[in-house]
Order: structure tokens, then C-alpha cells, then sequence
């Protein structure tokens, strides 16, 4: 740069052409805003320049200096906790903040109708705003006379406005707990994975070198948010982080237990799989797992039709002994060994891992003879031990699996690793559900992997009893049945299209008092009594009518549920209902062979 002139402010500085052309570089659009100043305010930037240069300068290390002092300051005088989006921790935190005064006051804040915008596990409030409200009592514990319309009024008109949810806006936030000021930031960090909806992390920072507090209030957020779910079976699903590329197990719902009588089923199978399970996490077993050497793991395998009840005795058993289930979807593409090892390793120490339908995903499908010949095996517990040629069954099990991955995701060698592997997890329990048993790999299926095999049946003539007993009888607490309504005139009701041919009228007492009935002839036990008969009689007309074995629970359930109101006339229409079941069946059944003769021919 040249600058030939004394007095700046007067003359034009001139520089030359490579001056020109660095400035330009530094500061791109110099050229035309230099003339432009000069023409019209006729002062010459560059005699300015190095003013320019020293602010910039100056600035720089100023900005870099502050960042230096407040990183330091806050390593040496913040504590911070990291919280992230895929983690539950995020979801204590975001459900405890939900219920602070301060979100009240925060002037900034993300609004919407979602905790926050990437979970999907359901609004438990909403549940709960929706249980109270739909409850048939009223305030007083008496039987509800409101009319059908009149309760669906109200109860569209609830639905239509979603509960709005506020959350802390992106940024710094500040508030108190327990007297100390604490700060909250909440960051977006970009990412450019398509399936990536936001990743975010909250950072939660108090000052001082103690970080006492932040635990305290994190802990908490936590027992808030356990307390909230009460009794109820939390289900978890494995599926990919925010980052985008591992996978992680997020929360997707909870459900209210599933009583366990209400899965109907052969009594000793059921019993027996309860009675193994609590075994298994017994006190004690698990040192005596150690004690003998024995890995610290129990697969169990539930097969049979569709709609027999595996998934529901899963839930059930789940419900009872307040496990949580893990859902494992092996046939996810995006799902390899590496997440299905950190699948595995992140699973708590007793929890129940589903794998449904096993036999869809084709990793686990036979290679060679099935352990299961053609017709399934029978309730058998226990399956055959491996061949003794010397081998250990981890070695005979591999020497089969292809090493090469045929398709995208996990090998059946690697989900063997990973369920019964040197570095398989402890303490799970796995409950693989499938159609059929004769499709598994005999590696997945051995001992070690699977120790119980329950199959379930289509219903049987006692299970089709037990399923209608199940449908009209009401239990002494079940004060919300649709059909035990009783009418302003102290008849019986039904929903609003209903007749009153439900027998089972035990709330027919409005205005009676249980304790003072109890011991009349006609008082309310003696009526819940009769009721009780009539329906064991009706059971047994409707099981007659039904033929054993051909229908499943679930089937059935349906059928019943078109008539739930209506006992008598679920038995009237039982005859024409099988038979329609039957012609349709015949009609699939004959759809079926000729797809596979068609298939057949075209192969040949
Ligand atoms: N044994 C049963 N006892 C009580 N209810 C049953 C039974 N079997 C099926 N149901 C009812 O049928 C529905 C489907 O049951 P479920 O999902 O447990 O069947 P599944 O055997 O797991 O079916 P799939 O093989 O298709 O997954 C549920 O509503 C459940 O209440």
C-alpha cells in the first residue's frame, strides 16, 4: 500500500492495482463502496484504514478474550449437568419444568401440543384428564344419568382442544430452586440427517463447583415423573437416536396393567410361565447363575395362531410383576451389529425384551432341519439338548451362519452373539413371539437362548366360556360398565342404542346402600349371585354353539364386542356368525392354494 498524501482528509489516496485487489478480498464489495463514499460524501476510506484495522484488531481480541474469561470462568465457577434429547432424562426434566410456577411467568417459550417435539410417547395427562372424565359415576360415587349425546358432547368437545404445552424457548433461561438460582439453556444443534426432526440438548448450570443442587432437582424430576406412571406397564422401543446413527430404547407408551386372569389360557401353561419368571428373579438366583458358572439370562418363546394371546400374556405377566417390556424390531434395515450390541447392553437389569413376530424378520429363519417338525411341538418347556460330538452349542450354532450379511442390517450370527455371545447382557428377560415356531433356526431356538416354549391354541370350548364369562361379567369394582347403567326409572340401560336384555345388572341399586343389602335376600350380593349363574349358564350355552378349536380369542373377542350389550342376542346370532366365519375361511383357504399353484407352475 502507497499512501503519498500528508493530510488524509483532503486528497485522495491511491493504492495499487494488487492493494486494490487484497482489499477487495478482505472486504469483499470494497472497490464499490469506497467510490461510493468518496463521490458522494467525498472522504476517502483508505486514508482510514489502518483506524479500521486497529478497531477490527481490537474487537477480535477483545471477543477473544471474553471467550477465554467466560470459559474459564464457567469451568472454574458453573457446574453443569448435559442432557439429551434421546435420553429419558430429557423427558423427567422437560415433565418437572411442565409443572413449575415459573412457566407460568417465562415470557419466552416454545409452544405446542407435545411435550416436545420429537417423542411420541403419549400425553399420560390427557390420559388421566380423559379417565376422570370419562367415568359413568358422578361426583358422589352414584351410577351417572347422563344420556349418551349429553357425554359425547362433552367429550368431542374436550378432544377438539389439545392441551397446550409449554416449554422453555430455545436460549438462556433463569429460575429458582430451593432458594439457589439456577440456569437452563436450551440448544439446537443441526444436523443434516433426513430422519432427524431436531437435536436437541439442555444444559442445566448452577454456580459454584458444587454440584449438589443440579442432582437434587434432576432426582426430583425423576420421582415426578415415576410417581406419574403409578402402576402402569411402560413399554420402550429400539430406535434410532437423535444424532442419527446409533439407536438407543425411547419411551413410546404406558399402559394400565392387564390383570392377568384376563388372558385365557390353559392354567398350568400360565401358571407355569409366572411361576418361572418369578423364579428367575427371585432373590438369590442371580448369585446362584454366578455360583454354578451359568449365564444369568432366561428366553422363553411364545408361539401359535394369530390373536391367541402371546403379546397379551406377555403384557400381562409384565403388568403383574411391574417389569418394563423393550420392543426389538429385528427386521429394521437401518439396525447392524454394533446398535444391536448397544441395544443390548443399555437393556436394565430386569425388564422384559420383546421380540414379536420373530419368524417375519428372514435373519432368523432355518437353515436346515427345524427342531419343530412339520406339525408344532406340543407345550413342551424344554428342548432337546445339542448333539455331544464335542462341540460347544456356540460352536456347532456358528459353523452354520453365513459370515456375509445377505441383506442390510444384522446376521443371524450376530443376534446369537448378541443374545447368548461372551458379551450378551445379564439379567433380561427375552419373550420372542411368533406364527411359526417351524420357520426358526434351531441356533435361536436351543437351549440357553429359548428355556420355555409355550404354544398357544385356538380357543378351546372351556376358553370360550371363559371369554364370554370375561365379556359380560361385571366385578365388584367395575362401576364404569356401559351396560350396568341403570335408567331415571330404575331400569335397566344400555348405551344409547342398547335394549335392556343384559342380565348382568349388579348397579341396579341406585340409592342402596352396599353394606345394608349385603345381608337381604334380595340385597345386592344376592343379586350380583344370581346374575353371576345366569351368565355361567349362558357361557356354557354359547361355548356349545361355538365349535372347540377352530376360532381364536381374539376372534371371538370380536364377535362379542358387537354385542357386548346384548348376551342373549350374541348367542341368537353365534350359528349364522360361524358359519359366515367358516365360508370365509374356505374361501381364503382356496385363494391361498391356488396363488401357490400358480406360483408352483410358474417356478416349474
Ligand atoms: N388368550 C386370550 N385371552 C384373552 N384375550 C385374548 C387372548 N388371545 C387374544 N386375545 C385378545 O385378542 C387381541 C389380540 O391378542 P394378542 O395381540 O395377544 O394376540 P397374539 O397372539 O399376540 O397375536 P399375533 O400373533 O397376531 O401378534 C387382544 O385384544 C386380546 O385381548
Amino acid at each position: 500500500m502507497s499512501n503519498n498524501q500528508s493530510d488524509p482528509s483532503s486528497t485522495r489516496v491511491s493504492f495499487s492495482p494488487s492493494d486494490t485487489a487484497m482489499l477487495e478480498a478482505l472486504v469483499p464489495g470494497y472497490t464499490f463502496i469506497s467510490r461510493f463514499v468518496f463521490s458522494y460524501l467525498h472522504i476517502d476510506l483508505a486514508a482510514y484504514l489502518q483506524y479500521f484495522v486497529a478497531l477490527a484488531l481490537f474487537g477480535a481480541s477483545m471477543r477473544y478474550l471474553f471467550e477465554h474469561v467466560s470459559d474459564n470462568f464457567s469451568k472454574y465457577f458453573i457446574s453443569t449437568a448435559e442432557m439429551r434429547l434421546d435420553d429419558e432424562i430429557f423427558n423427567y426434566f422437560m415433565y418437572w419444568w411442565s409443572r413449575q410456577p415459573q412457566v407460568k411467568r417465562t415470557h419466552r417459550f416454545l409452544a405446542g401440543v407435545r411435550t416436545n417435539g420429537y417423542w411420541s410417547d403419549e400425553d399420560d395427562s390427557d390420559h388421566e384428564r380423559s379417565d376422570s372424565e370419562d367415568e359413568w359415576e358422578d361426583a358422589d360415587g352414584s351410577m351417572s344419568t347422563e344420556s349418551f349425546d349429553a357425554y359425547w358432547t362433552r367429550v368431542i368437545n374436550r378432544d377438539k382442544y389439545k392441551r397446550l404445552r409449554f416449554t422453555p424457548s430455545q436460549g438462556r433461561h433463569y429460575f429458582w430452586y430451593q432458594g439457589r438460582l439456577l440456569m437452563l439453556d436450551r440448544q439446537y444443534e443441526k444436523t443434516t440427517a433426513r430422519w432427524v426432526l431436531n437435536n436437541e440438548k439442555l444444559y442445566l448450570s448452577c454456580w459454584g463447583r458444587d454440584p449438589s443442587i443440579l442432582h437434587q432437582l434432576l432426582s426430583d424430576a425423576q420421582h415426578k415423573f415415576v410417581e406419574r406412571d403409578g402402576s402402569r406397564t411402560i413399554i420402550y422401543r429400539g430406535q434410532r437416536c437423535s444424532s442419527g446413527t446409533t439407536f438407543s430404547w425411547s419411551r413410546c407408551m404406558s399402559r394400565p396393567p392387564r390383570p392377568l386372569d384376563t388372558v385365557i389360557l390353559d392354567d398350568a401353561q400360565k401358571h407355569s410361565f409366572l411361576a418361572d419368571i418369578e423364579t428367575y428373579l427371585e432373590k438369590g438366583t442371580a448369585k446362584w447363575y454366578a455360583a454354578h458358572g451359568i449365564p444369568y439370562r432366561r428366553g422363553y418363546l411364545l408361539s401359535g395362531p394369530p390373536g391367541t394371546g402371546k403379546s397379551s400374556l406377555c403384557f400381562a405377566v409384565a403388568g403383574k410383576l411391574g417389569l418394563k417390556i423393550y420392543l426389538l424390531n429385528l427386521s429394521s434395515r437401518a439396525l447392524d451389529e454394533d446398535n444391536l450390541y448397544s441395544l443390548f447392553s443399555e437393556l436394565p437389569r430386569r425388564c422384559i425384551l420383546l421380540v414379536e413376530d420373530v419368524d417375519t424378520s428372514d435373519i432368523t429363519h432355518t437353515r436346515g432341519t427345524s427342531i419343530f417338525p412339520k406339525s408344532a411341538r406340543t407345550n413342551a418347556d424344554a428342548f432337546p439338548p445339542q448333539a455331544g460330538n464335542g462341540s460347544s452349542p456356540a460352536e456347532v450354532d456358528k459353523a452354520n451362519v453365513p459370515e456375509k450379511p445377505e441383506r442390510e442390517g444384522i446376521t443371524l450370527s450376530s443376534l446369537l452373539n448378541v443374545l447368548d455371545g461372551v458379551a450378551a447382557s445379564e439379567g433380561r428377560i427375552l419373550v420372542m413371539t411368533t406364527n411359526h415356531p417351524e420357520k426358526l433356526d434351531d441356533a435361536l431356538l436351543r437351549a440357553g437362548r429359548v428355556d420355555m416354549h409355550i404354544e398357544f391354541r385356538r380357543a378351546v370350548s372351556e376358553d370360550i366360556e371363559k371369554l364370554y364369562r370375561s365379556i359380560y361379567s361385571v366385578s365388584k369394582d367395575d362401576r364404569t360398565h356401559p351396560s350396568s347403567r341403570r335408567g331415571e326409572n330404575g331400569s335397566t340401560t344400555t348405551m344409547q342404542n342398547g335394549s335392556a336384555d343384559h342380565p348382568n345388572n349388579p348397579k341396579g341399586v341406585e340409592g342402596e346402600d352396599e353394606e345394608n343389602t349385603d345381608n337381604k335376600p334380595n340385597g345386592l350380593r344376592g343379586r350380583q349371585n344370581e346374575l353371576r349363574s345366569r351368565i355361567a349358564t349362558l357361557a356354557k350355552e354359547f361355548a356349545s354353539l361355538v365349535p372347540s378349536g377352530e376360532f381364536s380369542p381374539a376372534e371371538i373377542q370380536g364377535y362379542l364386542l358387537k354385542h357386548k350389550t346384548h348376551p342373549e342376542r350374541a348367542i341368537k346370532e353365534v350359528a349364522e356368525w360361524v358359519k359366515e366365519e367358516k365360508e370365509k375361511k374356505g374361501a381364503q383357504k382356496a385363494a391361498d392354494n391356488k396363488a401357490k399353484e400358480d406360483a408352483d407352475s410358474k417356478h416349474t
